[in-house]
């Protein structure tokens, strides 16, 4: 986490240089991330297509208010202004799956400190919203239920479309449409104030999200992915656009076929960075296999992944960060 001193400082403390400096692609032929409208006839292909060979992609016409959206930028940017010790009063209990303040789980495995605070909300934001604001928590608490709320909807529409598509039954995933089940989604709210020098210091380091699908919001670049045979790229925000990325979960029950996007968060000198991710995962305990698809089991295809559960998942990152999917290969 962030100490209160660096948001002032001239230059970067020696905790925050990186050893290695990533280098993203700048050739005028670079790739960009497809653009997909909700409404399009064709939305469900080029979905498909786009968890194919991309692993992300930037949606339109997905139906969430800008206003509702510009309310929550101003909400996170009132959070993460609080001061350090209003902000430490929700200070996550373990690393772990938990919700409050505090740095990413994998912080511990890095070699660097990251440029970042986060604070994680999981069920309802009122808890935390009581705590930092105890005599005026409505209005965060209004604005970020109202966001949960839409973005769960648009989530799920989306995960029906790819089970759909790889034929898991509703049965088989029963707990999907189960709504006592809030324990496997969370808002992820992210900051990273100005950097005194932005390409020696990381906001987040390489990963891929412990999740089915995540929807991410930010208004300023910094997000950047890595494709294959080309390296990393920037993702240019787009008004309007919500970016959706694919994790582990998808591409374990797709047999690989999905890419769960390698991404990470860059910083900059002149402006304070914010990103609100949903990361939708399945049931802590829910035991996830690529045979769960009728398609591979009928297929006669080969397993590419053990069957493994969120939690041991999370296990496994705490312990090897983004080596953890190695273990689970077959
Ligand atoms: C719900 C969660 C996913 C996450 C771990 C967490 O409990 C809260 C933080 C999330 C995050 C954000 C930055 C990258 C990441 C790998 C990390 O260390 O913390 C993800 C975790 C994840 O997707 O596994
Ligand atoms: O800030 C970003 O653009 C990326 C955030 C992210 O990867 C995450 O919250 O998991
Ligand atoms: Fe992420």
């Amino acid at each position: 986490m962030l100490s209160p001193s660096t948001g002032s400082v001239k230059t970067l403390p020696d905790s925050y240089v990186w050893p290695e400096y990533y280098e993203v692609y700048s050739g005028s032929d670079q790739p960009s991330i497809p653009v997909i409208d909700l409404m399009d006839p064709n939305a469900t292909e080029l979905i498909i297509q786009a968890c194919e060979t991309w692993g992300i992609f930037q949606l339109i016409g997905h139906g969430i208010p800008r206003k509702l959206v510009e309310d929550v930028e101003s909400e996170v940017h009132s959070l993460f202004a609080l001061p350090a010790d209003q902000k430490l009063k929700t200070l996550r209990t373990s690393g772990g799956a938990s919700s409050g303040y505090g740095n990413p789980p994998s912080q511990a495995l890095l070699p660097r400190k990251l440029w970042y605070e986060g604070f994680t909300i999981m069920g309802s934001p009122v808890d935390q919203a009581r705590v930092l604001w105890p005599h005026d928590y409505q209005g965060f608490r209004n604005t970020m239920n109202g966001y949960q709320k839409q973005v769960k909807a648009l989530v799920e529409q989306l995960i029906r479309i790819i089970f759909k598509f790889l034929s898991i039954s509703k049965e088989e995933v029963n707990w999907f449409d189960d709504p006592s089940n809030t324990c496997n989604a969370a808002l992820q709210l992210n900051s990273h104030p100005p950097c005194p020098d932005p390409t020696r210091a990381v906001g987040l380091a390489p990963h891929t999200d412990s999740s089915l699908f995540t929807i991410l919001h930010s208004w300023i670049e910094g997000l950047q992915i890595f494709k294959d045979g080309v390296g990393w790229i920037t993702v240019q925000p787009i008004p309007d656009a919500l970016t959706m990325n694919l994790g582990d979960f998808l591409h374990i029950l797709s047999n690989g076929r999905f890419v769960s996007v390698l991404h990470r968060a860059a910083v900059n000198q002149k402006y304070h960075r914010i990103s609100v991710a949903y990361i939708r995962s399945p049931p802590t305990n829910f035991i996830v296999s690529p045979l769960l698809s009728k398609t591979f089991a009928d297929s006669g295809q080969v397993p590419k992944y053990h069957p493994v559960t969120l939690k041991e998942c999370r296990g496994l990152k705490a312990k090897h960060f983004q080596a953890a999917l190695s273990f689970v290969k077959t």
